[in-house]
């Protein structure tokens, strides 16, 4: 099975908000580092024919387009709206495809471990991944015809459970599965190895790290 991605991403004002007692005015510049960091590593996947980004911030787009993937406007309604959005769009485009759902705030990601995971998907209607810390979602697969049937945010891990989608429970994707929300996640992607875009704010920040 050929996966398209949907990405969201909200406006970079109001992104990231829970790195900025880490991070203070580097907030907005990981949160677009993130993204296109995740995008680029989405796009070397070799299971992957294109990505498909959410997102009505300018700077957004222009960073992801950069990388190869292709935008849509957002819409009104939240995370699940902007995610059922694009996935629409993305099954109306490409029917033969499966669509999944990957989390922008992956920066640590690598493409043969989410090649490893999308695989693994194409052997279920729906299928999950559970993020690092087990409470939330980094990926949700729909194969094609398949409604995608977003239920992202907090602990959205039980919610995908509860709604019949599969739960992949993978060894060693640890990367995928690496969502960066808090300054001790950016410490632990950081650990895993960053993408160039990421690499780029952490050097340029002139403290370290604060921990939080
Ligand atoms: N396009 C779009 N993306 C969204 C929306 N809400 C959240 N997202 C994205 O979905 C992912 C998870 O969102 P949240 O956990 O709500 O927010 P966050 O920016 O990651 O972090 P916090 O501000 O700390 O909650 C991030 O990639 C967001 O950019 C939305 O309304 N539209
Ligand atoms: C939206 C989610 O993630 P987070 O709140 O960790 O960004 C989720 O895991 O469903």
């Amino acid at each position: 099975m050929r996966w398209r991605l949907v990405v969201p991403v909200k406006a970079l004002p109001r992104a990231k908000t829970r790195l900025a007692p880490a991070t203070g005015e580097h907030r907005t510049g990981l949160a677009l580092a993130f993204a296109a960091d995740t995008v680029r590593a989405a796009l070397a996947c070799a299971e992957v024919d294109g990505v498909l980004v959410v997102t009505d911030d300018a700077l957004v787009s222009a960073a992801v387009r950069a990388e190869g993937a292709e935008t849509v406007p957002d819409t009104p309604g939240g995370l699940n709206r902007a995610l059922e959005h694009g996935a629409t769009a993305a099954a109306g485009r490409w029917p033969r495809s499966g669509v999944a759902a990957l989390s922008a705030d992956l920066p640590a990601l690598r493409s043969a471990e989410l090649a490893r995971v999308l695989r693994e998907a194409s052997r279920h209607p729906r299928a999950f991944l559970p993020d690092a810390a087990g409470i939330g979602t980094t990926l949700l697969a729909a194969a094609p015809g398949i409604p995608l049937a977003p239920a992202f945010g907090g602990p959205s891990r039980a919610r995908h459970r509860a709604s019949g989608a599969y739960e992949l429970a993978l060894a060693d994707v640890d990367s995928v599965r690496r969502d960066v929300d808090t300054g001790d996640d950016l410490a632990a992607a950081a650990e895993l190895g960053v993408g160039p875009r990421t690499v780029g704010v952490l050097r340029g920040m002139a403290v370290g790290l604060r921990r939080g």
